[in-house]
């Protein structure tokens, strides 16, 4: 490679074939994970009010209709259209006054109004809503002049919902949304997953608390916070994060007891092939065991999934970038697994907005931003020139990871691309 090649795309320089032989593909990780990973089974019962983003365990069912009875979508007055004879205009005299939330006793037989307000339900006999606006008043009557649709301005019993329909799946996650689907259905206590209880360690005998004082040599921690704040938004109790150090036997002994008390343990760092590595060392004795390790991807090859004992763990790469972008891609997997929640967010087709030119070998995960669209209204993304995996800087505009297929090696302008956004974890 030559100086200048080195410059344009300095990339991580593990780039060579050589290395690839025994990592597995993107795919064949998530499948790895879909397929062996097991959502812990543990449930509770929570209130509509403490349910926010958790995983439904069963099945919201609606108690009733939805609305529960017909009712005015408009204030106006209730009418009967087949008594509505001739051309019209028509004179109505208004016999009933029906508030929402007042059960309705008088019914509208005949040429008769009752005045009515948005919510309150449809007196027997009637059949629309006429808009106030499109009446005159006058005294105990109305005029009007322009004959209704059956059905106008009428809110139909079960029209939203009906009685037992399945309103939301397991493996809903509840945001504000799944929360009204499930309080308009009249489930108040809804059977969700109990939090995932997830263990963090972040090892490195250089790294040091982010802003406190640190020597020379020493770098300030990225993945601790990255991480605390990407569990917090995933909804999962943190039961553990400490700051591991570069030796075996601490490793061994803090793995052991994350494992312990944890349902995932996720490690950074320590993870590649140098002798200052002891992660995976760690990881087998303790008797663990791996779904994979390595994956053939840029950044964050040396991402493994396995087991300690009970607990899942999950091996991220130190360098900030390749940490974060394979715990979007297979940590973010692995917790929806572990949660049983529900599939993940698809990848979409996006335009590239100028060429690209790379070195094939391993599927590049480009941090990409959303520029806009083109002509034919399709997405466009902006990009740089190269995936660094150190480069934290870069992250933060970006909205997404753009997917340049292995064997690629250079792409025009407004190719189309796999585009997966970043999640808010
Ligand atoms: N001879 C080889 N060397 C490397 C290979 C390889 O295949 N052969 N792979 C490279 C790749 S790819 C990656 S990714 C890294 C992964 O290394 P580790 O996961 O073992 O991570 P470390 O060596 O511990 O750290 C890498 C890098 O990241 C910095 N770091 C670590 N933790 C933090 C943190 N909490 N906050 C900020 N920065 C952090 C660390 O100082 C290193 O610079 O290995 C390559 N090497
Ligand atoms: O440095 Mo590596 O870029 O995560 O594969």
């Amino acid at each position: 490679m030559t100086i200048h090649q080195a410059i344009a795309s300095p990339g991580c320089g593990c780039d060579s074939q050589d290395m690839l032989h025994a990592l597995i593909s993107i795919d064949e990780a998530l499948t790895r994970i879909a397929g062996n990973v097991a959502p812990a089974g543990r449930t509770e019962a929570l209130s509509l009010d403490h349910a926010f983003g958790r995983i439904l365990a069963q099945p919201v069912r609606s108690r009733s209709m939805a609305p529960a009875f017909d009712n005015a979508a408009m204030d106006g007055y209730a009418i009967a259209t087949s008594a509505l004879t001739g051309a019209g205009p028509w004179v109505l005299p208004v016999v009933a006054r029906v508030p929402a939330g007042q059960a309705v006793t008088t019914p509208v037989a005949g040429a008769v109004a009752a005045r009515i307000f948005t919510g309150a339900p449809i007196p027997n006999g009637a059949d629309a809503v006429v808009m106030q606006e499109d009446v005159l008043r006058d005294g105990d009557v109305i005029h009007l002049s322009h004959r209704p649709e059956p059905g106008l301005n009428v809110r139909r019993a079960g029209s939203d919902m009906y009685k037992g329909a399945t309103v939301l799946d397991k493996g809903r996650r509840l945001g504000p949304r799944e929360i009204a689907a499930c309080a308009a259905a009249g489930a108040g206590i809804l059977r969700v997953r109990r939090r995932l209880r997830v263990a963090l360690l972040v090892t490195g005998d250089e790294v040091r608390r982010a802003g406190g004082a640190r020597e020379e040599a020493q770098i300030w921690d990225v993945n601790t916070p990255m991480l605390t704040a990407g569990l917090a938004a995933a909804d999962v109790d943190v039961v553990a994060s400490a700051h591991g150090a570069d030796n075996l036997a601490g490793l061994v002994r803090e793995l052991g007891d994350m494992a312990a008390q944890a349902d995932l343990v996720i490690t950074t760092g320590g993870i590649s092939v140098g002798e200052e590595d002891h992660v995976k060392p760690a990881v087998m004795a303790l008797g663990g065991e791996t779904l994979f390790s390595g994956v053939a991807i840029k950044p964050g090859k040396p991402v493994s999934v396995g087991r300690i004992g009970k607990a899942h763990w999950l091996g991220l790469p130190g360098n900030p970038v390749s940490t974060f972008v394979t715990w979007q891609v297979f940590g973010l997997a692995l917790i929806r697994a572990l949660s049983g929640a529900g599939p993940a967010p698809t990848r979409r087709h996006v335009v590239t907005a100028g060429p690209i030119r790379r070195k094939p070998g391993r599927c590049e995960l480009r941090p990409a931003t959303l520029a806009g669209f083109d002509g034919h209204g399709r997405e466009i993304v902006s990009f740089e020139d190269a995936t660094h995996s150190a480069r934290v800087g870069l992250l933060s505009p970006a909205d997404g990871l753009m997917f340049l297929p292995a064997d690629v090696e250079s792409l025009p302008a407004g190719a189309l691309v796999e585009f997966q956004p970043f999640c808010q974890s």
